[in-house]
């Protein structure tokens, strides 16, 4: 990626600004104190950006240093030694380059993996097809501790969100395992991104504006910085610094549709710069395909009626990975689509 291909060049409303606003911070939260602490602290994130960073988490600083590390060895390794690795149209699951996000592509490399290995998703976005499909991982040779470390990082940070799920599920009011159910045959993946060094970085983005999916989303950031949110308030892209040793949690769309919009599942993106590339390992958790995503019956009253109807998690997700081959003409599903 030497030079900025035009398919890497974004509308002119989504190319960054050079200047950006550092005043605005999300907030830190300290997770070996006080429950009620945590859980007053979390809401009130959750509420105003749906986004915060957690410290002592319990996830070992070695390990994660590790799997950076693994993570940064493998993505040095010549082009066609990764593409041993690539996905296809058969298995989603490996490595790629060409990701695009609102039909724009990604100035990137990707290495996705499933947190459990098999998962099973539906075969096809059709709403009356009810055929499943097996995805599995496919593993790099090298480097050597890739699938290890891998596994026990993505073992530990599965541990992480089910703990911040269930604070959040504390902080709506209801019961902390709440949700628990929904993750036994969980479809989470962790995906490892390399941001190479862009030639110009006032045109292209890492990842274009989106929002996650799942119920959250537990990311660990190097040092370079590049990730930004959206403020609700006024649209400002705010820069998300990194802290060594934090995770950045954000919200997905399941929490929206769940809370029924007491949180939304914020906007963000990635900007690039010219000289250094940047590593970021996101780890998405996602509910089993079978889930079906509605408001909580305990958030919902004559005041505040449901917002969303019913839909289907497994076939959400099949209908928007149909976009990442290829640049498609119509625009990706989104929750709103499922707005009463
Ligand atoms: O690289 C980052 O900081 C965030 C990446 C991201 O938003 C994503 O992969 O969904
Ligand atoms: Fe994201």
């Amino acid at each position: 990626m030497a030079e900025v291909d035009p398919a890497f060049i974004q509308p002119t409303e989504f190319r960054p600004k050079v200047k950006v606003i550092e005043a605005d911070e999300i907030p830190v939260i300290d997770l070996s104190g006080n429950t009620n602490d945590i859980v007053l602290e979390i809401g009130q994130a959750c509420k105003k950006w749906g986004f915060f960073q957690v410290i002592n988490h319990g996830v070992p600083s070695e390990l994660r240093k590790r799997m950076e590390r693994v993570g940064k060895e493998f993505f040095d390794q010549p082009m066609e030694d990764k593409k041993l690795v690539k996905r296809d149209e058969v298995n989603p699951m490996g490595y790629y380059d060409s990701e695009h996000t609102k039909n724009v592509r990604d100035w990137k490399e990707v290495f996705d993996l499933l947190v459990k290995d098999p998962s099973f998703v539906p075969a096809s976005h059709e709403p009356d097809d009810e055929e499943l499909r097996m995805l599995t991982n496919q593993w790099p040779g090298y480097p050597s501790e890739f699938r290890d470390t891998c596994k026990e990082y993505a073992g530990e940070v599965e541990k992480l969100a089910y703990k911040l799920l269930e604070f959040i599920s504390l902080s709506l009011g209801l019961p902390a395992n709440c949700m628990h159910g929904y993750f036994k045959d969980q479809i989470s993946f962790m995906r490892l991104n390399y941001y190479p060094p862009c030639p110009s970085p006032d045109l292209a983005l890492g990842v274009g504006p989106h929002k996650d999916g799942g119920a959250l989303t537990v990311l660990s950031q190097d040092d370079v910085g590049g990730l930004q949110i959206k403020r609700k308030s006024d649209g400002e892209w705010i820069p998300v610094r990194p802290i060594p040793d934090a995770f950045i949690i954000n919200l997905g769309d399941a929490t929206q549709v769940w809370s029924n919009d007491t949180y939304e599942s914020p906007e963000h993106r990635v900007v690039v710069n010219s000289t250094k590339g940047r590593i970021s390992i996101p780890f998405f958790f996602f509910p089993a395909h079978y889930v079906m995503l509605k408001p909580f019956e305990e958030l919902v009253n004559e005041q505040n009626p449901a917002r969303y109807r019913e839909f289907n998690w497994g076939k959400f997700f099949a209908t928007r990975n149909r976009s990442d081959y290829k640049k498609r003409d119509v625009e990706n599903i989104q929750i709103r689509h499922f707005r009463i």
